[in-house]
């Protein structure tokens, strides 16, 4: 006989699986979509002029980033654990303000639009706002700058300095 313990730790793992089933069967998100809609994000992104010399002061070797990518989207899209990295920290010294970031998220929503039901675009898009929302935040306040509800990170954008070459 299973122990309450255990019976509770099984019903937390079946609830886990139907909400899993249930993204998946509303949104049709599988690991290789997300891999197609990063591989075609970052495409993008490396060829766009405010974000692309961001991106490439910082990453020379793109495969392992992109890998990283698949991960970080399987886990919040899919709630599959396959990330444990921690993206505040690698954003929150990045030269960027509230600009950059609805530059990233139009070229994201762009993106994801292209390639995905518009089910599975509207969950990708959604999840994304409320990251970059929280990554813009932290830029914020590492800066000594408090943003309230509504309000945005305005730096003197361009001409933020660079604290140290990479965002480590
Ligand atoms: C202003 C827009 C953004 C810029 C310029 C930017 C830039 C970067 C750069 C340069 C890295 C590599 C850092 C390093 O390896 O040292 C990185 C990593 C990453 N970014 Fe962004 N990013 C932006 C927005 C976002 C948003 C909105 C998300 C999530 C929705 C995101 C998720 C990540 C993740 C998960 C990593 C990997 C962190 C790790 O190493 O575990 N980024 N980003």
């Amino acid at each position: 006989m299973t122990s309450p313990e255990g019976q509770n730790a099984m019903n937390q793992l079946d609830r886990r699986a139907q909400i899993i089933a249930d993204i998946v069967a509303r949104t049709g998100i599988d690991e290789d979509l997300i891999e197609r809609l990063v591989r075609r994000f970052y495409a993008k992104v490396r060829q766009d002029d405010l974000l692309g010399p961001i991106f490439a002061a910082r990453i020379d070797d793109w495969e392992p980033h992109l890998q990283r990518m698949f991960a970080f989207w399987s886990s919040v899209a899919l709630m599959s654990g396959r990330y444990g990295g921690r993206p505040m920290e690698k954003h929150m010294r990045l030269p960027v303000d509230a600009d950059h970031f609805d530059r990233w998220l139009e070229i994201f929503e762009e993106t994801a639009r292209e390639l995905c039901s518009p089910a599975a675009a509207d969950h990708f898009v959604e999840r994304a706002r409320n990251i970059a929302q929280s990554l813009e935040l932290g830029v914020a306040s590492h800066h000594g700058v408090l943003v309230m509800k509504g309000e945005r990170f305005r730096h003197v954008a361009h001409d933020i300095p660079e604290e140290g070459d990479r965002a480590t």
